[in-house]
C-alpha cells in the first residue's frame, strides 16, 4: 500500500527520464553502428569484383598462351582461382550485409515501438494503430535493403569505372563507343527512378491505410458479426486493397521498364562494339585475343550497370521509408509538464485525494468544450462516485486526473500537488486505472496482475487478492496457472476481466484508484463481489468510480452529479436526492433499470 506518512520520499516507480523525441533514423550513423561487420563486408566485396575483374585477363592470357602453343595450365590455374574465390567472398559479403541490414531494421523497429507507447493517447489515436504498425513492418522492410544498396552502389560504380579504365587499356575506341551506349541508357533510366520514388511513397502511405482499416476491423469483429457487416467491411477494405493495386501496379510498370531500357541499352552497345570491333580486326588494329577479353568485360559490365539502376530506384523506396520512420519519431511525445520537479513531490498527508479548481478541456478538433470549468474535491479516503447523463463529461474528468489529457485551463491537485509539478511517471505510480474494458496486455496472469506494483508480489499476495475478487479457482484452472499468457487461446470472460483489473488495483501501490464502471449488468454474485472489492480498495486509497450503477452511488460516500460538462451539486447520496433535481431523476432512471 502506498506510503501516505509526510516527509517519506517514495522513489517513483522507474521514473523516467527519457521523455524526449529519440534522435531520427539517420542511414549514415546507422550504417556506422557496426563498423566491424560493415567493413568486412564491403572487403571480400572488393575481393570479389578484384576477382571477377581480373578474369577476363586471364582468359586473356590463355588465349595468348593457346595461340602462342604454350602450356596455358598456370593462367588456367589463376582462372579458376579468380572464378571461385570471386564467389566465395561474394557469398561472404552478402551475408555479412544481410546481419547488418537485419540488425539495422531491428533496431529501427523497436526504436518505434518503444516510442509508439510513449506518444499521447490522443495522437496514437489520429495516426491509427494500423499505420503504425505499418511502420515497423513494411517501412523497416524497405529500410533493411538500404544496407545492401549502400554497399552494392559505390561498389558496382567502382567496378563499371574500373572496368572501363581496363577497356580504355585494352581499346579506347570501343570504350568510347560504349560510354556512349551507357551515358543513353543512364539519362533514360533516371527519367523513369524519378517517377519511381513518388510511386513508392504513395504504396507506402497505401499500406499504411489499408493496415489501418484492417485493424480496425478486426479490433470491431463482435460488432461487424453482430450486425451482419462483413459484407460492407470486406468492401471498404477490397476499396483500399484495389487502391493498393493500382499505385503498385504503376510501380510495376515503371520497374518492368528498367530491365527493358537496360536490355536494350546493352545490345545496342554490343550491336556498336562488335560492328566497330569487327571493323577494327579487320584493318589489323586489334588482335582476337584482346577483342575477346573487352567483350568479356562489356558482358561483365552489364550485371553492374543494372545494379547501379535497380539499386538507385530501391535506395529511393528506402530513403521513403526513412521519410515515414522520421516523421513517426518526429511527433510531440507525452512529456513531463514544463514545471515537474525533478524529484517526485511527496504527497502531502491531508491533502484532499484530487481538486479540480475551474477546470475546462476541450477535445483537439471538437467545436464545444467538454468541460466548462469544473471545481471539486474528492477525499483522501473513501468512495467517490461521479454521475451523470452520457456525454457529462465523467470520462473525460478521469483521463484529467492521470494527465492523459492536459486542462485547456484551471489546476488540478493530485495528493495535494499540482499535476504539473508531478513528472508523468510519479502521478501514474500513485494511481490505478481501470477502464471499462477491464484490459489485460496479452502477457501472463501474474504478469497482467503485478502492472502497477514498484515490486512483485508474492504468491501469497496474489493468491489473496485473487480470492478477494473471487477468481482464485478460474486462475488455478488455466493451463499453466498464473503463467498462463493471456489474450489470445486463454482469454477470459468480461467479468473475469473485470475481476482481474480489480485485483489488479487491489494488488497496485496506488494511492488513488479510478474506475470507469462497466454499464453492463453484472450477475448478483459478481456484484456483491464487486461492491466488496471496492469498499476494502476504499478503506485505505481514494476511489473514485464513474458509476452507472445505483448500489454503487449509495455506497459512495460522496456523489459528484455532472451534467452537459458542469458540475451541477456534490454532495452524499441523501444530501443529492433531497436537493438535486436532475440527481434524483438520474437516480429514478437508473433504479428503473436496475430493476
Ligand atoms: N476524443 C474525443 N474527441 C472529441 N470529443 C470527444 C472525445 N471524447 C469525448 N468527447 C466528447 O466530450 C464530451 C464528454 O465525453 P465523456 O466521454 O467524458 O462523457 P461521459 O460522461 O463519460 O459519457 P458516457 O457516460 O457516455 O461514457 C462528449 O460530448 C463527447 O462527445
Amino acid at each position: 500500500m502506498a506510503d501516505q506518512t509526510a516527509g517519506t520520499v517514495r522513489p517513483a516507480r522507474g521514473h523516467d527520464t527519457s521523455r524526449t523525441a529519440p534522435a531520427p533514423v539517420r542511414l549514415r550513423h546507422e550504417l556506422g553502428a557496426e563498423p566491424g561487420r560493415l567493413s568486412a563486408a564491403i572487403l571480400f566485396a572488393l575481393v570479389a569484383t578484384a576477382a571477377t575483374l581480373a578474369l577476363p585477363l586471364f582468359v586473356q592470357e590463355v588465349i595468348t598462351d593457346l595461340s602462342g602453343s604454350r602450356p596455358p595450365r598456370a593462367h588456367v590455374v589463376m582462372m579458376c582461382a579468380a572464378a571461385v574465390g570471386g564467389a566465395v567472398t561474394q557469398a561472404l559479403s552478402g551475408f555479412l550485409l544481410a546481419r547488418v541490414g537485419e540488425r539495422l531494421a531491428c533496431r529501427v523497429r523497436i526504436r518505434i515501438m518503444e516510442y509508439s507507447l510513449r506518444l499521447p493517447l490522443g495522437v496514437v489515436k489520429a495516426q491509427g494503430t494500423g499505420d503504425l504498425a505499418a511502420r515497423v513492418t513494411s517501412d523497416a522492410l524497405l529500410l533493411r535493403q538500404v544496407v545492401d544498396i549502400a554497399t552494392q552502389l559505390p561498389l558496382a560504380a567502382l567496378t563499371v569505372a574500373a572496368t572501363l579504365a581496363v577497356m580504355v587499356w585494352i581499346d579506347w575506341v570501343l570504350t568510347l563507343v560504349t560510354v556512349g551506349a551507357l551515358a543513353v541508357l543512364t539519362v533514360l533510366i533516371l527519367l523513369i527512378l524519378r517517377r519511381m520514388k513518388d510511386n513508392v511513397s504513395g504504396q507506402q502511405v497505401a499500406i499504411g491505410q489499408i493496415a489501418q482499416r484492417f485493424t480496425a476491423n478486426l479490433d470491431a469483429l463482435t460488432t461487424i458479426k453482430a450486425y451482419r457487416a462483413e459484407a460492407l467491411a470486406a468492401g471498404a477494405l477490397a476499396a483500399d486493397a484495389e487502391r493498393l493495386r493500382a499505385v503498385s501496379l504503376e510501380g510495376a510498370r515503371l520497374g518492368a521498364m528498367i530491365p527493358a531500357v537496360l536490355s536494350l541499352g546493352n545490345q545496342f552497345a554490343m550491336i556498336a562494339v562488335i560492328l566497330t570491333g569487327g571493323a577494327r580486326l579487320a584493318a589489323g588494329d586489334l588482335s582476337i585475343a584482346a577483342f575477346t577479353a573487352f567483350l568479356l568485360y562489356l558482358l561483365q559490365t552489364i550485371p553492374y550497370v543494372s545494379t547501379l539502376a535497380t539499386g538507385f530506384g530501391r535506395l529511393q523506396a528506402g530513403l521513403a521509408a526513412r521519410d515515414r520512420c522520421n516523421e513517426l519519431l518526429l511527433l510531440a511525445p507525452e512529456t513531463d509538464p514544463a514545471g515537474a520537479a525533478l524529484d517526485p513531490p511527496t504527497p502531502l498527508p491531508d491533502a484532499p485525494s484530487v481538486i479540480f479548481r475551474s477546470v475546462s478541456y476541450t477535445h483537439p478538433g471538437a467545436d464545444e468544450a467538454a468541460l466548462r470549468g469544473i471545481s471539486f474535491s474528492t477525499a483522501r479516503t473513501g468512495l467517490t462516485a461521479v454521475v451523470g447523463p452520457s456525454g457529462a463529461g465523467k470520462s473525460t474528468t478521469l483521463s484529467l486526473i492521470d494527465r492523459f489529457i492536459r486542462p485547456s485551463s484551471g489546476s488540478i491537485t493530485v495528493l495535494g500537488h499540482d499535476t504539473r509539478h508531478w513528472p508523468l511517471d510519479a502521478l501514474r505510480a500513485r494511481i490505478a486505472y481501470v477502464d471499462q474494458e477491464f484490459t489485460l496486455l496479452e502477457a501472463t496472469a501474474r504478469e497482467n496482475l503485478q502492472l502497477g506494483r514498484d515490486g512483485r508480489a508474492s504468491d501469497a499476495e496474489l493468491a489473496a487478492a485473487l480470492d478477494a475478487v473471487g477468481l482464485a479457482e478460474d486462475i488455478t484452472r488455466l493451463p499453466q496457472g498464473l503463467d498462463t499468457p493471456l489474450g489470445r487461446e486463454s482469454d477470459l470472460s468480461g467479468g473475469q476481466r473485470q475481476r482481474m483489473a480489480l485485483a489488479r488495483a487491489l494488488l497496485s501501490d496506488a494511492d488513488i484508484v479510478l474506475l470507469d464502471e462497466p454499464t453492463s449488468q453484472l450477475d448478483g454474485l459478481n456484484e456483491q463481489r464487486f461492491r466488496a472489492v471496492v469498499s476494502d480498495l476504499a478503506a485505505t486509497r481514494a476511489v473514485i468510480v464513474v458509476a452507472h450503477r445505483l448500489s454503487t452511488v449509495q455506497e459512495a460516500r460522496h456523489v459528484i452529479m455532472m451534467s452537459d460538462g458542469a458540475v451541477l451539486d456534490a454532495g452524499d447520496h441523501p444530501t443529492l436526492l433531497r436537493r438535486c433535481v436532475p440527481y434524483r431523476a438520474l437516480v429514478a432512471s437508473q433504479s428503473v433499470a436496475a430493476r
